[in-house]
């Protein structure tokens, strides 16, 4: 039997890079194909351990260029495709949503075309949850795979399309495929810009941490090697056409997830700064992942235990982080909070 080939689009990013260290890892006998535009939030060097194996492979390409992705699928006849290559940053989509549309809602619609004319056995499209739009503070409140969508931010409806897309291919045409919706990650490798490493690399910077508002605002946290195992799973064990909610039940204010990285690194609290609050800021995320229980997953880590591991790899990979934030993120970094002041 010939190799299994999976392609992973994004593989470079944050999530998507530690499902391919993952799956490279887990399964010698798949061939693992990192397809990555390499924009400013990916990186290749996390992959230095995993470049010297037998069952990895580099493509740079656009999701979006139609022409180049069907070529290279009709030439790699890929088995699966797990994509989670997207723009992910909410505030960024808040100040230029035009690349939000392009790489989400057309990359997304040129991957399906080209699954479709392979015939690939099973497309996962990973996913965010809030495409359902926000909860109030109610904490029994969750949302489920029946939960509508109703997206607020030109992030989260850029998402939504996508997901629509995909539903579509497979009402229409039969596509074998998932949709996972997950909760916050966090963990090894996770981009600067996002609250926690934002808030670890400031914090041992000794400068201040944004609080947008007056950070009551909820997130549901999930550790990304829990979300490497649930798409895993989704990936082999998931139904044709079902929706799967990914979290931790891990329900965390804003300012509790910041206080608890000042305490944890001995430093000050006076290094919060509240500012300005995000336009059309969601309250509250909180999942109810029963459905993916169902096929078997659990999460592994606590928050407690997973913003321990956080920290420490923060504190043991300082080069991987320093080498991204005195870049061109520092003007980002400027730019944001000149807004938000
Ligand atoms: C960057 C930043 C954020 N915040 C607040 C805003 C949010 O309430 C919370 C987390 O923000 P962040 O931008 O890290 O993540 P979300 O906006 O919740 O979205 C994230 O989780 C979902 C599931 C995805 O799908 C997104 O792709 C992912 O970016 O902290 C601050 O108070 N200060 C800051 O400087």
């Amino acid at each position: 039997m010939s190799r299994k080939k999976i392609l992973v689009t994004g593989g470079a990013g944050f999530i998507g890079g530690n499902f391919v260290q993952y799956m490279v890892d887990k399964y010698p006998q798949y061939d693992i194909y990192n397809m990555d535009l390499l924009t400013y939030a990916g990186d290749l060097t996390k992959h230095k351990y995993i470049e010297t194996k037998d069952n990895y492979f580099f493509i740079k390409a656009d999701i979006a260029d139609r022409e180049t992705i069907l070529e290279l699928f009709k030439k790699e006849q890929f088995d699966y495709v797990v994509h989670f290559a997207a723009e992910s940053h909410v505030d960024r989509s808040i100040t230029d949503p035009g690349i939000f549309v392009q790489t989400n809602v057309l990359g997304t619609q040129v991957l399906l075309d080209s699954s479709r004319a392979v015939e690939v056995t099973k497309f996962v499209h990973v996913s965010t949850d809030e495409v359902y739009g926000e909860l109030d503070f109610d904490p029994d409140t969750f949302f489920t795979e029946e939960t509508p969508l109703q997206p607020n931010s030109p992030y989260s409806a850029s998402k939504a399309s996508s997901d629509l897309l995909v539903r579509a291919y497979h009402e229409t045409y039969g596509l074998p495929v998932n949709i996972t919706r997950c909760s916050n990650n966090y963990g090894p490798y996770h981009f600067p810009e996002k609250l926690i490493p934002l808030t670890i690399s400031r914090v041992l910077n000794d400068q201040k941490v944004p609080v947008y508002g007056d950070g009551k605002n909820i997130r549901d946290w999930l550790h990304v090697i829990d979300h490497c195992a649930a798409i895993d799973l989704v990936l082999h064990e998931g139904v044709n056409g079902e929706v799967y909610n990914v979290g931790g039940h891990n329900e965390k204010t804003n300012l509790e997830v910041v206080k608890t990285i000042i305490k944890t690194l001995d430093k000050s609290k006076e290094l919060i700064e509240f500012v300005k609050d995000r336009l059309g800021h969601d309250k509250r995320y909180a999942i109810d992942p029963t459905k993916l229980e169902g096929l078997g997953w659990q999460p592994t880590y606590t928050f407690e235990t997973g913003i321990a591991q956080t920290i420490q790899w923060y504190l043991d990979n300082k080069e991987w982080w320093e080498q991204i934030i005195s870049g061109d993120y520092q003007n980002y970094f400027e730019k944001q909070y000149s807004i938000n002041k």
